[in-house]
């Protein structure tokens, strides 16, 4: 049987345990998908951030190239040209020409070469030798006036050892007429500075990918020129559209990030951190969050313990003090030591042991009142009520008794019958209140005469039965002879009326014959009678006397 204590303790932990696990879980999952959304958030500013930074670096590219198409050595010397394309004049405009792109070139970090075409596409002039031929729209986009047109996505240029851009711009003679076309070739890395700078605040790393998700430009070093985004990861971070995604990173094995297009630039920019990060913050929250609930079943437990024993210990007091009862013990005595439900059970308990120790005195009084009456009872069922002696009733129970012992263990025992002479006549003389003082008096010399080991009982009427164990007929008769002398001696001792009373005593001894008590009787009655018929005042012993 389990103890209300265990119970208790067991119910204590579920029910700590239940509701803050659930807790818990749905707390690991809330906090897991906040901890998703906020760095979600923080990579795209960061994404933000970069595409700012983009922006502003091609527009502040675009104005100073397009301030080079647009000046006077660039617009007249392919005017020049325009008119005259051979020559020793053309040579010396080509010339002037290459001078001025190199000239202007030293001055702009991130320009790494500038070129100048004719209207038939054909390059006139360069800042740097053996250059790529750049591609030249036939038809100008309208735009492309003040942003310029992008000559080639941008790509790794192994010439540079880094990534470029190509942009082209038209170029216009001072009448609106197209001359020719401003090329330039972009340092995309120049942009390091700014990835940095703009990462700054934020723990993700940055990439700028080509279009097939190879690396351009990064926030930390790559290990080559090759390393790419898987093409399948690419395809989902695009659907995605700037929602972030859990996948095997550039920058770390397991990595959260998302993808950005730049509107301007043909190139995606790819902000990702490691999302093992994230996990360990997890990790932590869960630990943070098992060790509360571990202290929290302590101290519930410890509590519910403490509960259990103020309710267990005064029910175990209880018990005990129960227990006592049901063994008879009804001073037992309960202290109350709580003023709550147990508390009123101890008081209603110690309230029910006193009524039951009343009502087990009463009880007991009552008992010893019936056994005083039931001892009453009996004495007055085998006594006599004048004289005190034995009744006959009585007699016969010691006679069948004495007889038993007597055929068990031949122990001898005699019987005196005693009978007050002419007993009528004193009672018609003196009255019956004489009589009664004469038959106590018998009596009492009667019980005085004998030994404890005796008997004496009233027959009937005048008539008295002695029963003398272990006693022999010449004893018996001594002792009758005592009764006899006694009894006269008191009567003629009365002081308001001194009597002689005399006395006829028939004695007689147990015999192997005498079957019942009633043998016994009769022979003593046959000496009782003996004596009278010789004259009364007299004993009589009749019967052989045999062993
Ligand atoms: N006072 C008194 N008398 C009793 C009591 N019981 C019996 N008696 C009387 O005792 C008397 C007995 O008389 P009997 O049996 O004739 O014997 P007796 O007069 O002694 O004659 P013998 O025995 O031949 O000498 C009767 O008169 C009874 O009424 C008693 O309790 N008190």
């Amino acid at each position: 049987m389990k103890s209300i204590k265990s119970k208790i303790v067991v119910f204590a932990v579920i029910a700590t345990l239940l509701p803050s696990g659930g807790l818990g879980l749905l707390s690991f999952w809330q906090n897991e998908a906040l901890m998703n959304d906020s760095v979600t958030r923080e990579l795209r500013a960061l994404a933000d951030n970069v595409n700012r930074h983009l922006d502003a670096w091609l527009n502040e590219n675009t104005l100073a190239v397009r301030a080079l198409s647009t000046s006077n050595p660039v617009i007249e010397g392919l005017s020049t040209l325009n008119q005259s394309a051979d020559g020793e004049l053309a040579r010396q405009v080509k010339s002037n020409l290459a001078g001025y792109l190199r000239s202007v070139q030293g001055k702009l970090e991130t320009i790494l070469e500038l070129a100048v075409y004719d209207n038939d596409r054909q390059m006139v002039a360069s800042s740097v030798p053996a250059l790529e031929a750049y591609d030249i729209p036939v038809r100008w986009p309208h735009k492309s006036l003040t942003a310029g047109a992008i000559s080639a996505p941008p790509s790794w240029n192994a010439r540079y050892a880094t990534a470029t851009l190509s942009i082209v711009f038209p170029v216009l003679s001072y009448d609106n007429v197209l001359v020719g076309a401003f090329a330039v070739t972009l340092d995309l890395g120049s942009l390091r500075s700014q990835l940095l700078d703009a990462k700054k605040f934020s723990l993700g790393e940055i990439f700028l990918l080509d279009y097939e998700g190879k690396v351009l430009l990064s926030s930390i070093p790559v290990a080559s020129r090759e390393v790419a985004l898987d093409s399948q990861q690419l395809g989902e971070l695009q659907m995605r559209d700037k929602d972030s995604m859990i996948y095997n990173g550039l920058a770390y094995p397991r990595s959260i990030g998302l993808l950005y297009m730049s509107e301007k630039i043909p190139v995606a920019v790819l902000v990702e951190r490691d999302y093992r990060d994230i996990q360990v913050a997890w990790t932590k929250l869960r630990d943070r969050f098992l060790e509360f609930v571990g202290i929290v079943i302590v101290i519930i437990t410890a509590v519910a313990l403490y509960m259990g024993h103020t309710i267990v210990t005064p029910l175990k007091r209880l018990i005990d003090a129960a227990k006592g009862i049901v063994e008879g013990n009804f001073e037992t005595r309960l202290q109350v030591r709580q003023k709550d439900e147990v508390g009123q059970l101890t008081i209603m308990f110690n309230q029910m042991t006193d009524a039951l120790r009343r009502k087990h005195a009463e009880i007991m009084v009552a008992n010893q009142v019936m056994q005083q009456k039931n001892q009453l009872l009996q004495k007055l069922s085998v006594t006599d009520s004048l004289t005190g002696l034995y009744n006959r009733s009585k007699l016969d129970a010691i006679l069948t008794e004495q007889l038993a012992r007597y055929k068990r263990n031949q122990r001898i025992f005699c019987l005196l019958m005693i009978d007050v002479d002419h007993f009528k006549h004193i009672n018609d003389d003196l009255g019956h209140i004489m009589g009664d003082k004469i038959l106590i008096t018998v009596a009492t010399v009667l019980l005085k005469s004998i030994r404890t080991i005796d008997y004496a009982a009233r027959y009937g009427g005048d008539e008295f039965v002695v029963v003398l164990t272990e006693t022999d007929a010449d004893a018996a008769v001594k002792t009758a002879e005592r009764i006899r002398s006694q009894v006269r001696k008191i009567c003629l001792e009365f002081k308001e009326h001194p009597i002689k009373i005399t006395l006829s005593i028939g004695v007689a001894q147990c015999q192997t014959e005498d079957a019942t008590p009633s043998d016994l009787i009769a022979h003593v009655d046959a000496a009782l009678y003996e004596a009278k018929k010789a004259g009364r005042d007299r004993i009589e012993c009749i019967g052989a006397i045999t062993q």
